[in-house]
C-alpha cells in the first residue's frame, strides 16, 4: 500500500490552506504536527476524500483516489476532530449502528464490535449511553467506529485531544497496537504524542509540510543547540527578546533555570543539553518576543 501526494493544493477563497505538498506514505505510523490552523485537518479531509484539492493529486498504489471512489473508501478509517456520536446509543448500538451504514452484513457486524470492543478496553463499559462515557472512553469508541472495516488506512485527527495523562497513554499504545500491517497518519500539536508512537513525523506549518523524518533525524535537523542556565528572573523578558526560551523553571530567590535555543553558549555558565522534540518544535513554529539588542 503507498499513498502519495503529488503538488497536493487546496485553496479556500484565494488562502491556501495546504501548499504544494509532496510526500508518500507507506505502512507505520505518521504523526502530523503543526500548531493550530497549519493545515492539517485539511490536509486529512482531502486524504479522506471529503473535500477535493484545487490542485495535484492523491494516489493510492498509483490510482487516483477520487476516481477510486468506493473502492478507495473501503480501505479507509477516519476519525474526525469532532466525531459525532448519539448521547443516547450505548456504546454498543452506537458501533453496530455505524456497521449498518457501512454496510457491513449483520452477523460479521456483530462480532466486529466484539472484537473491537475488547480491543479498545471497552467491553466492560458497551452497555452504557455515550453520554455517560468519559471523552477518553468516547474517543476509543470513535477509533473502533473508524476500524470496523479493518481499514488499511486509519487517518485521526486530534485522537488524543482533551485526554488526561492515562488516556493519552492507553490510546498512544493502542494506536501502536492498530498500526501493524496498516498506514496510520495522525494529526495532533502534542509534541510527546507523536514523539512516543510514529514512526515517520512530518512537521507542517502554513500549509506546508516544513520537516520529515523520524524524531532522531528532526531533533538532529536543528542548527540550535540546547542550552540550561540560571539568571536572575529579572533577565527573562530580555532573554526572551533575544532567544527562543524553551522552558523556564522558579528556583530559590529570584533566581530561574532557563532553556535556551541558541547557536553558541549564550553565557560562560550555560551547560549544554540534549534536544528534545519540544525543543525542536519550538524552534521551528516560536517566535522570539522582539529586538535582541534589548538584552543587558
Ligand atoms: N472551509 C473553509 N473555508 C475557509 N477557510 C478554511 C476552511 N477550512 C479551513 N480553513 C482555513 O484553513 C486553515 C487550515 O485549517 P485546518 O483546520 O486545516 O488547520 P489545522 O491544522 O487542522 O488546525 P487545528 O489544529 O486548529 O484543527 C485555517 O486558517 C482555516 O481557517
Amino acid at each position: 500500500m503507498e499513498l502519495k501526494l503529488e503538488n497536493l493544493t487546496k485553496e479556500f477563497q484565494g488562502f491556501t490552506a495546504v501548499d504544494h505538498i509532496n510526500y508518500t506514505m507507506r505502512n507505520g505510523v505518521y504523526g502530523l504536527l503543526g500548531e493550530n490552523g497549519a493545515g492539517k485537518t485539511t490536509l486529512m479531509r482531502m486524504l479522506c476524500t471529503l473535500i477535493k484539492p484545487t490542485g495535484g493529486k492523491i494516489t493510492c498504489d498509483g490510482e487516483d483516489v477520487f476516481s477510486m471512489d468506493g473502492q478507495y473508501r473501503k480501505l479507509l478509517g477516519y476519525l474526525p476532530q469532532d466525531f459525532g456520536y448519539y448521547p443516547d446509543f450505548t456504546a454498543r448500538d452506537y458501533l453496530l449502528y455505524v456497521s449498518s451504514i457501512k454496510g457491513l452484513r449483520p452477523a460479521t457486524a456483530k462480532k466486529r464490535v466484539e472484537d473491537l470492543l475488547t480491543k479498545v478496553g471497552l467491553a466492560k463499559t458497551a452497555g452504557k449511553k455515550m453520554k455517560k462515557l468519559s471523552g477518553g472512553m468516547k474517543r476509543r469508541v470513535g477509533i473502533a467506529q473508524a476500524m470496523l472495516n479493518n481499514p488499511k488506512i486509519l487517518v485521526l485527527d486530534e485522537p488524543t485531544a482533551g485526554l488526561d495523562p492515562n488516556e493519552r497513554i492507553r490510546f498512544r499504545n493502542l494506536i501502536s497496537e492498530l498500526s501493524e500491517e496498516r498506514l496510520v497518519l495522525l494529526s495532533t500539536h502534542i509534541v510527546s504524542d507523536v514523539a512516543y508512537i510514529a514512526n515517520q513525523i512530518l512537521l507542517m506549518k502554513r500549509g506546508r509540510i516544513e520537516h520529515t523524518g523520524t524524531a532522531e533525524q528532526i531533533i538532529s535537523s536543528m542548527p540550535e543547540k540546547v542550552w540550561i542556565c540560571k539568571a536572575d528572573k529579572k533577565l527573562v523578558p530580555a532573554l526572551q527578546k533575544r532567544y527562543k526560551l524553551a522552558n523556564v523553571k522558579t528556583g530559590a530567590s529570584n533566581t530561574v533555570e532557563v532553556r535556551i535555543l541558541s547557536a553558541k553558549r549564550p553565557f560562560s555558565e550555560a551547560v549544554q543539553a540534549e534536544a528534545s522534540l519540544e525543543d525542536v518544535f519550538l524552534y521551528y513554529f516560536g517566535e522570539k518576543s522582539g529586538d535582541e539588542n534589548d538584552l543587558l
